[in-house]
């Protein structure tokens, strides 16, 4: 579930009211997502999505990611558009917490993305990069590899719970990820969590990216192989390469990687992986009795990792040169 606040309908209307949308019609919470209380606000002009933003979401962070939106979408990119209130503000509260409106996309995700949605992921991915390219803003990405050792030790204890010997396998993975991260590879705006329910479809034809609030300045080869790690395994845990081959061929066609992204690849993956294993078995250690959310297995991102550091270059992923 996520709907966190519950919304009063007269405080909904008054909000909405603000907006020069038409009187509201009808409401409803959505089921989907994690972080965040959405729901689709149906008006006299159409569909919309109100967002309120919930605890882990800093409030000091919301003028990036509305004007992130805002940008990318006044540059092409299918991504919901923040709606301007009549006072001009695009952030308001509602129900004690922040709260936005923005365009309602078409289209749905794909739970099983096959050769095509991947490629079609690759492209898009790669636009976005390039019309983030002169977006004024910046934010640190909390959950680099600087971020990484905390959430451990928010796990270190606990974690052989979840897997025998898990502890000492991530001090370690960890060790060897702060000595040997890439710096200096090229950066900018990334959206650091395009997983396939963040992207909808219509057929195999890309709709729409949503869900811009992990999104924040790193390297750009970072954002590929978050892609790569979500798009291009297999339910059983096996790597397709032939995905991932499609994928990093139709980015490399609109923005080629560098010499030096291609070589950072498998450590740039297998840090992808620790920073997912490490947030889901935080979240997984954690859940309250009771909790209608369901955890993310935190046992899927380790078998990624197992296969990473596996990898000796590039070509591991598809890629010839
Ligand atoms: N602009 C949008 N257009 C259509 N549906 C949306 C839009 N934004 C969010 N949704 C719906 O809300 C769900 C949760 O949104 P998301 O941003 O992923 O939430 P969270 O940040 O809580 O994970 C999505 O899976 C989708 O169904
Ligand atoms: N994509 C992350 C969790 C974040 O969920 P989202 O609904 O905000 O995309 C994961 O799979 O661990």
């Amino acid at each position: 579930m996520a709907v966190y606040t519950e919304v009063a309908d007269e405080d909904l209307a008054a909000f909405v009211a603000r907006y020069g949308i038409g009187r509201l019609l009808s409401y409803k919470g959505i089921a989907e997502g994690v972080e965040n209380s959405n729901f689709l606000v149906h008006t006299e002009a159409g569909h919309f999505i109100l967002t309120l933003y919930e605890k882990r979401v800093n409030p000091a962070d919301l003028p990036f990611f509305i004007g992130l939106m805002q940008h990318l979408a006044e540059k092409g990119i299918n991504c919901p558009q923040p709606l301007e209130a009549e006072d001009g503000s695009m952030l308001g509260t509602l129900a004690g917490r922040p709260a936005a409106m923005v365009t309602f996309l078409d289209g749905m995700w794909v739970r099983r993305p096959r050769l095509e949605h991947c490629a079609a992921l690759g492209q898009a991915l790669a636009e976005l990069h390039l019309a983030g390219r002169d977006f004024g803003m910046t934010r640190k990405n909390a959950l680099d590899v600087s971020g990484w050792r905390p959430l451990y030790a928010g796990c270190e204890a606990e974690a052989d719970t979840v897997v025998p010997g898990l502890s000492t396998e991530l001090a370690q993975e960890l060790t060897f990820l702060e000595a040997n991260w890439p710096k200096g590879l090229p950066g900018g705006v990334i959206h650091a969590d395009l997983f396939p329910d963040n992207v909808f479809f219509l057929g195999t034809e890309l709709s729409g990216l949503i869900d811009f609030y992990f999104a924040c300045t790193d390297a750009l080869a970072y954002d590929v192989v978050i892609c790569i790690n979500a798009w291009c395994f297999e339910a059983d845990g096996a790597f397709n390469v032939t995905k991932a081959r499609a994928l990093l061929n139709a980015y490399r066609k609109v923005r080629p990687f560098t010499e030096a992204e291609f070589a950072a690849l498998p450590v740039l993956a297998r840090g992808a992986a620790l920073r997912f294993l490490l947030t889901r078995l935080y979240d997984w250690l954690r859940v309250p009795p009771g909790a209608l959310v369901t955890p993310k297995d935190p046992t899927e991102y380790l078998k990624k990792l197992r296969f990473h550091r596996s990898a000796t270059s590039a070509r591991d992923y598809g890629l010839d040169g």
